[in-house]
C-alpha cells in the first residue's frame, strides 16, 4: 500500500514501512475475550484509528456483546473507551476511566471494572496476576499504541502521555502502532525507565523534579510489531469550566495556608513539589497558584491541565514533570507555537515514576486532590457515590495522599441536587466509602475555610472539619451527630472515634430518597 510523505517522515525505521496497513485490514486479527492493552493517560495519547474501526466492524455486523475485550489503559482513554463502551465491546476493565458512557456500563454491570492504583497497575500486570486464568501463558494479545514518531531502531516515541504503555509493550504479544501525523512529534520530552521486576528493580534515582536516567523513547521488539497505522487524529479535551466563586474561594484558602507554612518555617518559599489532580477544582487551584504569583515552583504530578500554562508563562513555574499532559486544543496550540521555551521545562514520565510513592515522599511532594465526601474523621472517598456507583476511579491519588508531605483534599461544602442547590454535603458523618484514610490526610479545605488536621485526635478533627469545612447548612446537623455519638460512645467504653452506626448514613439513605442530605432527625440510640 501507499504510504504517506508524512508517515514516511515520522517512521525512521525502514521495515515497518512494510507493515503500514489501513485500519480495516486489521480486524481479523481480533477476536472475542482477547487482553487488549491501549496507550493513554486522561484522555490524551490514546489510539484511535483501530479502535474506531474495530466499532464499525461491530456496527456494520450486529456483533454488539459478542466482540468483547479485557481492556487495560495505564488511565482513562476518552472518547474511544466510550464508544467501545456504548457498543458492549469492554467485558474487564481497569484502573481508570472517564466519560458517560463508560460508567453508565459499569454501573450496569456490563463492564467488570476494577481499580487499583496507577503507580502500581502496570507493573502487576506484567506480573501476570490479571490474566492469571489464561492457559497459555500470554499476558496481553494486542498493545495498541500511539505514537508520534519511531526512531531508526525501531523505538517508539509516544505522544502527550506516557502511561503503562512500557510494561504494556513488554508484556504483548504483539503490538500496533498508530502514528499520528496530525500531532506533531513529541520526540525529546520524554525520559522512560523501561520495567525491571524483582529482585532485580533499582532504585529510580531521583531527587529533583527535573533529573533524568532514562531513555526518550520505548523500545520494543520490532519482530512483535505486526501493523503500522497512519492516524491523523488529534486528541480532543473539552474545555475547563472557567473558576468560580467556590473554587477561588477554595484556592485562597490553600494559598493563605502555604503562605503561612512558609512563614512557619515549615516549606520553603517556592514550596515543594506540587500534585494537583484533575477537575476544575484542581485547575482552579493552580489558577490560584498563578494569581499568588509564587516564585520557582516545580510539579511532580501525573496530569499538567491549562492551567500549568499560565504558571509557567507568568514566572512561577520552574519545571514540571507528569506522565500526562492533558491540553485542551487551545492549550495543545499554545504548548506548540512555544515549543523551544517548554521543551526544556517540561518530561513525561512513566506512571509508574509518576507515580512511584518512594519518589513522592523523598521530594516532599503537595499533594491537591478532590474527592466525592469527606468525613468528619478524615476518611475521605474518590470513587464510589453512596458507596456504590463508581465515578471514574481512584487514579493517583493514593499514591500521593498517602506518600506527601502535605496531603490535601479540596472540595465544594455543598453541590446541588435537583430539588436542593445544597442538596449534597461533602462533609458528611461516615465515608461512605473509603479510599483515602485518616491516617493520609493532613488538610481539608472547601469554600468555607480549611481544616489543618495534622496531630489532632479524631474527635479534635471532627470539630476542626464541621466548624471550618462544612456549608453551613449542615454544621448544627453535624454537630448533633458528633456530639450524639459522643454520648452514646461514653457509655458503651468506644469513644476514640464515636459513630452511631444505625445514623452513620443517615445522610446519604436521606439523599436517596429524598433528594437531599439534610436529615430532620437522627434516630434514637441507647
Ligand atoms: C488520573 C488521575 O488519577 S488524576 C489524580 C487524582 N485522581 C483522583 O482524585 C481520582 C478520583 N477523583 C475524581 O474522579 C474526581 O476528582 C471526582 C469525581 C471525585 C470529583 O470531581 P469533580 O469535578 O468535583 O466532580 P463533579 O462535581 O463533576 O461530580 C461528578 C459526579 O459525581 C457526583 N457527586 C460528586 N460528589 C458527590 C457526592 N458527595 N454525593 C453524590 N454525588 C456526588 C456529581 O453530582 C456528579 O454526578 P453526575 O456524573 O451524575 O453529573
Amino acid at each position: 500500500m501507499t504510504v504517506s510523505k508524512l508517515l514516511r517522515e515520522r517512521v525512521r525505521y525502514a521495515p515497518y514501512l512494510a507493515k503500514v496497513r489501513e485500519a480495516h485490514e486489521l480486524i481479523p486479527l481480533f477476536k472475542n475475550g482477547q487482553y487488549i492493552g491501549w496507550s493513554g493517560f486522561t484522555g490524551v495519547g490514546a489510539p484511535k484509528v483501530v479502535p474506531e474501526a474495530l466499532v464499525e466492524h461491530v456496527e456494520k455486523n450486529g456483533l454488539e456483546g459478542k466482540l468483547r475485550f479485557n481492556l487495560f489503559v495505564g488511565a482513562s482513554a476518552g472518547p474511544e473507551e466510550c464508544r467501545w463502551a456504548e457498543h458492549d465491546m469492554i467485558l474487564r476493565r481497569a484502573p481508570h476511566q472517564v466519560g458517560k458512557p463508560i460508567a453508565k456500563a459499569i454501573n450496569a454491570g456490563k463492564i467488570n471494572f476494577f481499580d487499583k492504583h496507577l503507580s502500581m497497575f502496570p507493573q502487576d500486570l506484567t506480573y501476570g496476576y490479571y490474566s492469571r486464568n489464561r492457559t497459555d501463558g500470554k499476558v496481553l494479545d494486542y498493545t495498541i499504541i500511539e505514537a508520534t514518531a519511531i526512531k531508526e531502531d525501531g523505538s517508539i516515541v509516544p505522544g502527550p502521555s506516557v502511561g503503562g504503555s512500557p510494561e504494556f509493550l513488554s508484556v504483548s504479544d504483539k503490538i500496533i502502532i498508530e502514528v499520528n501525523t496530525a500531532t506533531p512529534s513529541f520526540e525529546g520530552l520524554h525520559d522512560i525507565d523501561m520495567p525491571v521486576n524483582p529482585p532485580y528493580r533499582q532504585p529510580y534515582p531521583y531527587a529533583k523534579v527535573d533529573d533524568k536516567c532514562g531513555v526518550d523513547s520505548i523500545r520494543v521488539d520490532p519482530e512483535r510489531v505486526v501493523a503500522i497505522v497512519e492516524s491523523r487524529t488529534m486528541d480532543k479535551v473539552p474545555p475547563n469550566t472557567p473558576s468560580d466563586q467556590t473554587s477561588k474561594a477554595i484556592a485562597n484558602h490553600l494559598v493563605e495556608f502555604f503562605r503561612n507554612e512558609v512563614k512557619q518555617g515549615r516549606l520553603p518559599e517556592n514550596l515543594h513539589p506540587l500534585q494537583s489532580g484533575i477537575g476544575n477544582i484542581a485547575n482552579a487551584v493552580i489558577e490560584g497558584l498563578t494569581d499568588a504569583r509564587f516564585k520557582h515552583l516545580t510539579v511532580w504530578t501525573e496530569v499538567l491541565q491549562d492551567s500549568f500554562l499560565d504558571l509557567f508563562e507568568n514566572g512561577s513555574l520552574d519545571y514540571a514533570t507528569a506522565t500526562s499532559v492533558r491540553l485542551t486544543e487551545k492549550g495543545f496550540d499554545r504548548l506548540f507555537k512555544n515549543w523551544d521555551q517548554f521543551k526544556n521545562k517540561l518530561c513525561l514520565r512513566s506512571q509508574v515514576v509518576s507515580n512511584s510513592p518512594e519518589i513522592i515522599r523523598r521530594l516532599g511532594v503537595i499533594a491537591m486532590n478532590t474527592p466525592v465526601e469527606v468525613d468528619i474523621y478524615a476518611h475521605a472517598n474518590s470513587t464510589n457515590v453512596n458507596g456504590s456507583r463508581m465515578l471514574n476511579g481512584l487514579g493517583g491519588s493514593a499514591d500521593f495522599l498517602r506518600n506527601a508531605k502535605l496531603s490535601i483534599m479540596h472540595a465544594p461544602s455543598a453541590r446541588p441536587t435537583k430539588v436542593d442547590p445544597t442538596g449534597i454535603s461533602s462533609i458528611v458523618p461516615m465515608a461512605s466509602h473509603v479510599d483515602q484514610t485518616e491516617h493520609d490526610l493532613d488538610i481539608v479545605v472547601t469554600d468555607q475555610g480549611l481544616a489543618d488536621l495534622r496531630g489532632l485526635a479524631p474527635r479534635e478533627r471532627a470539630r476542626e472539619i464541621i466548624n471550618n469545612c462544612a456549608h453551613p447548612d449542615y454544621r448544627d446537623l453535624l454537630t448533633d451527630y458528633l456530639q450524639m455519638s459522643e454520648h452514646y460512645a461514653q457509655k458503651h467504653g468506644c469513644l476514640h472515634e464515636p459513630h452511631m452506626l444505625k445514623n452513620a448514613h443517615k445522610f446519604h439513605t436521606n439523599l436517596i430518597e429524598k433528594g437531599t442530605m439534610k436529615v430532620d432527625a437522627w434516630d434514637p440510640v441507647e
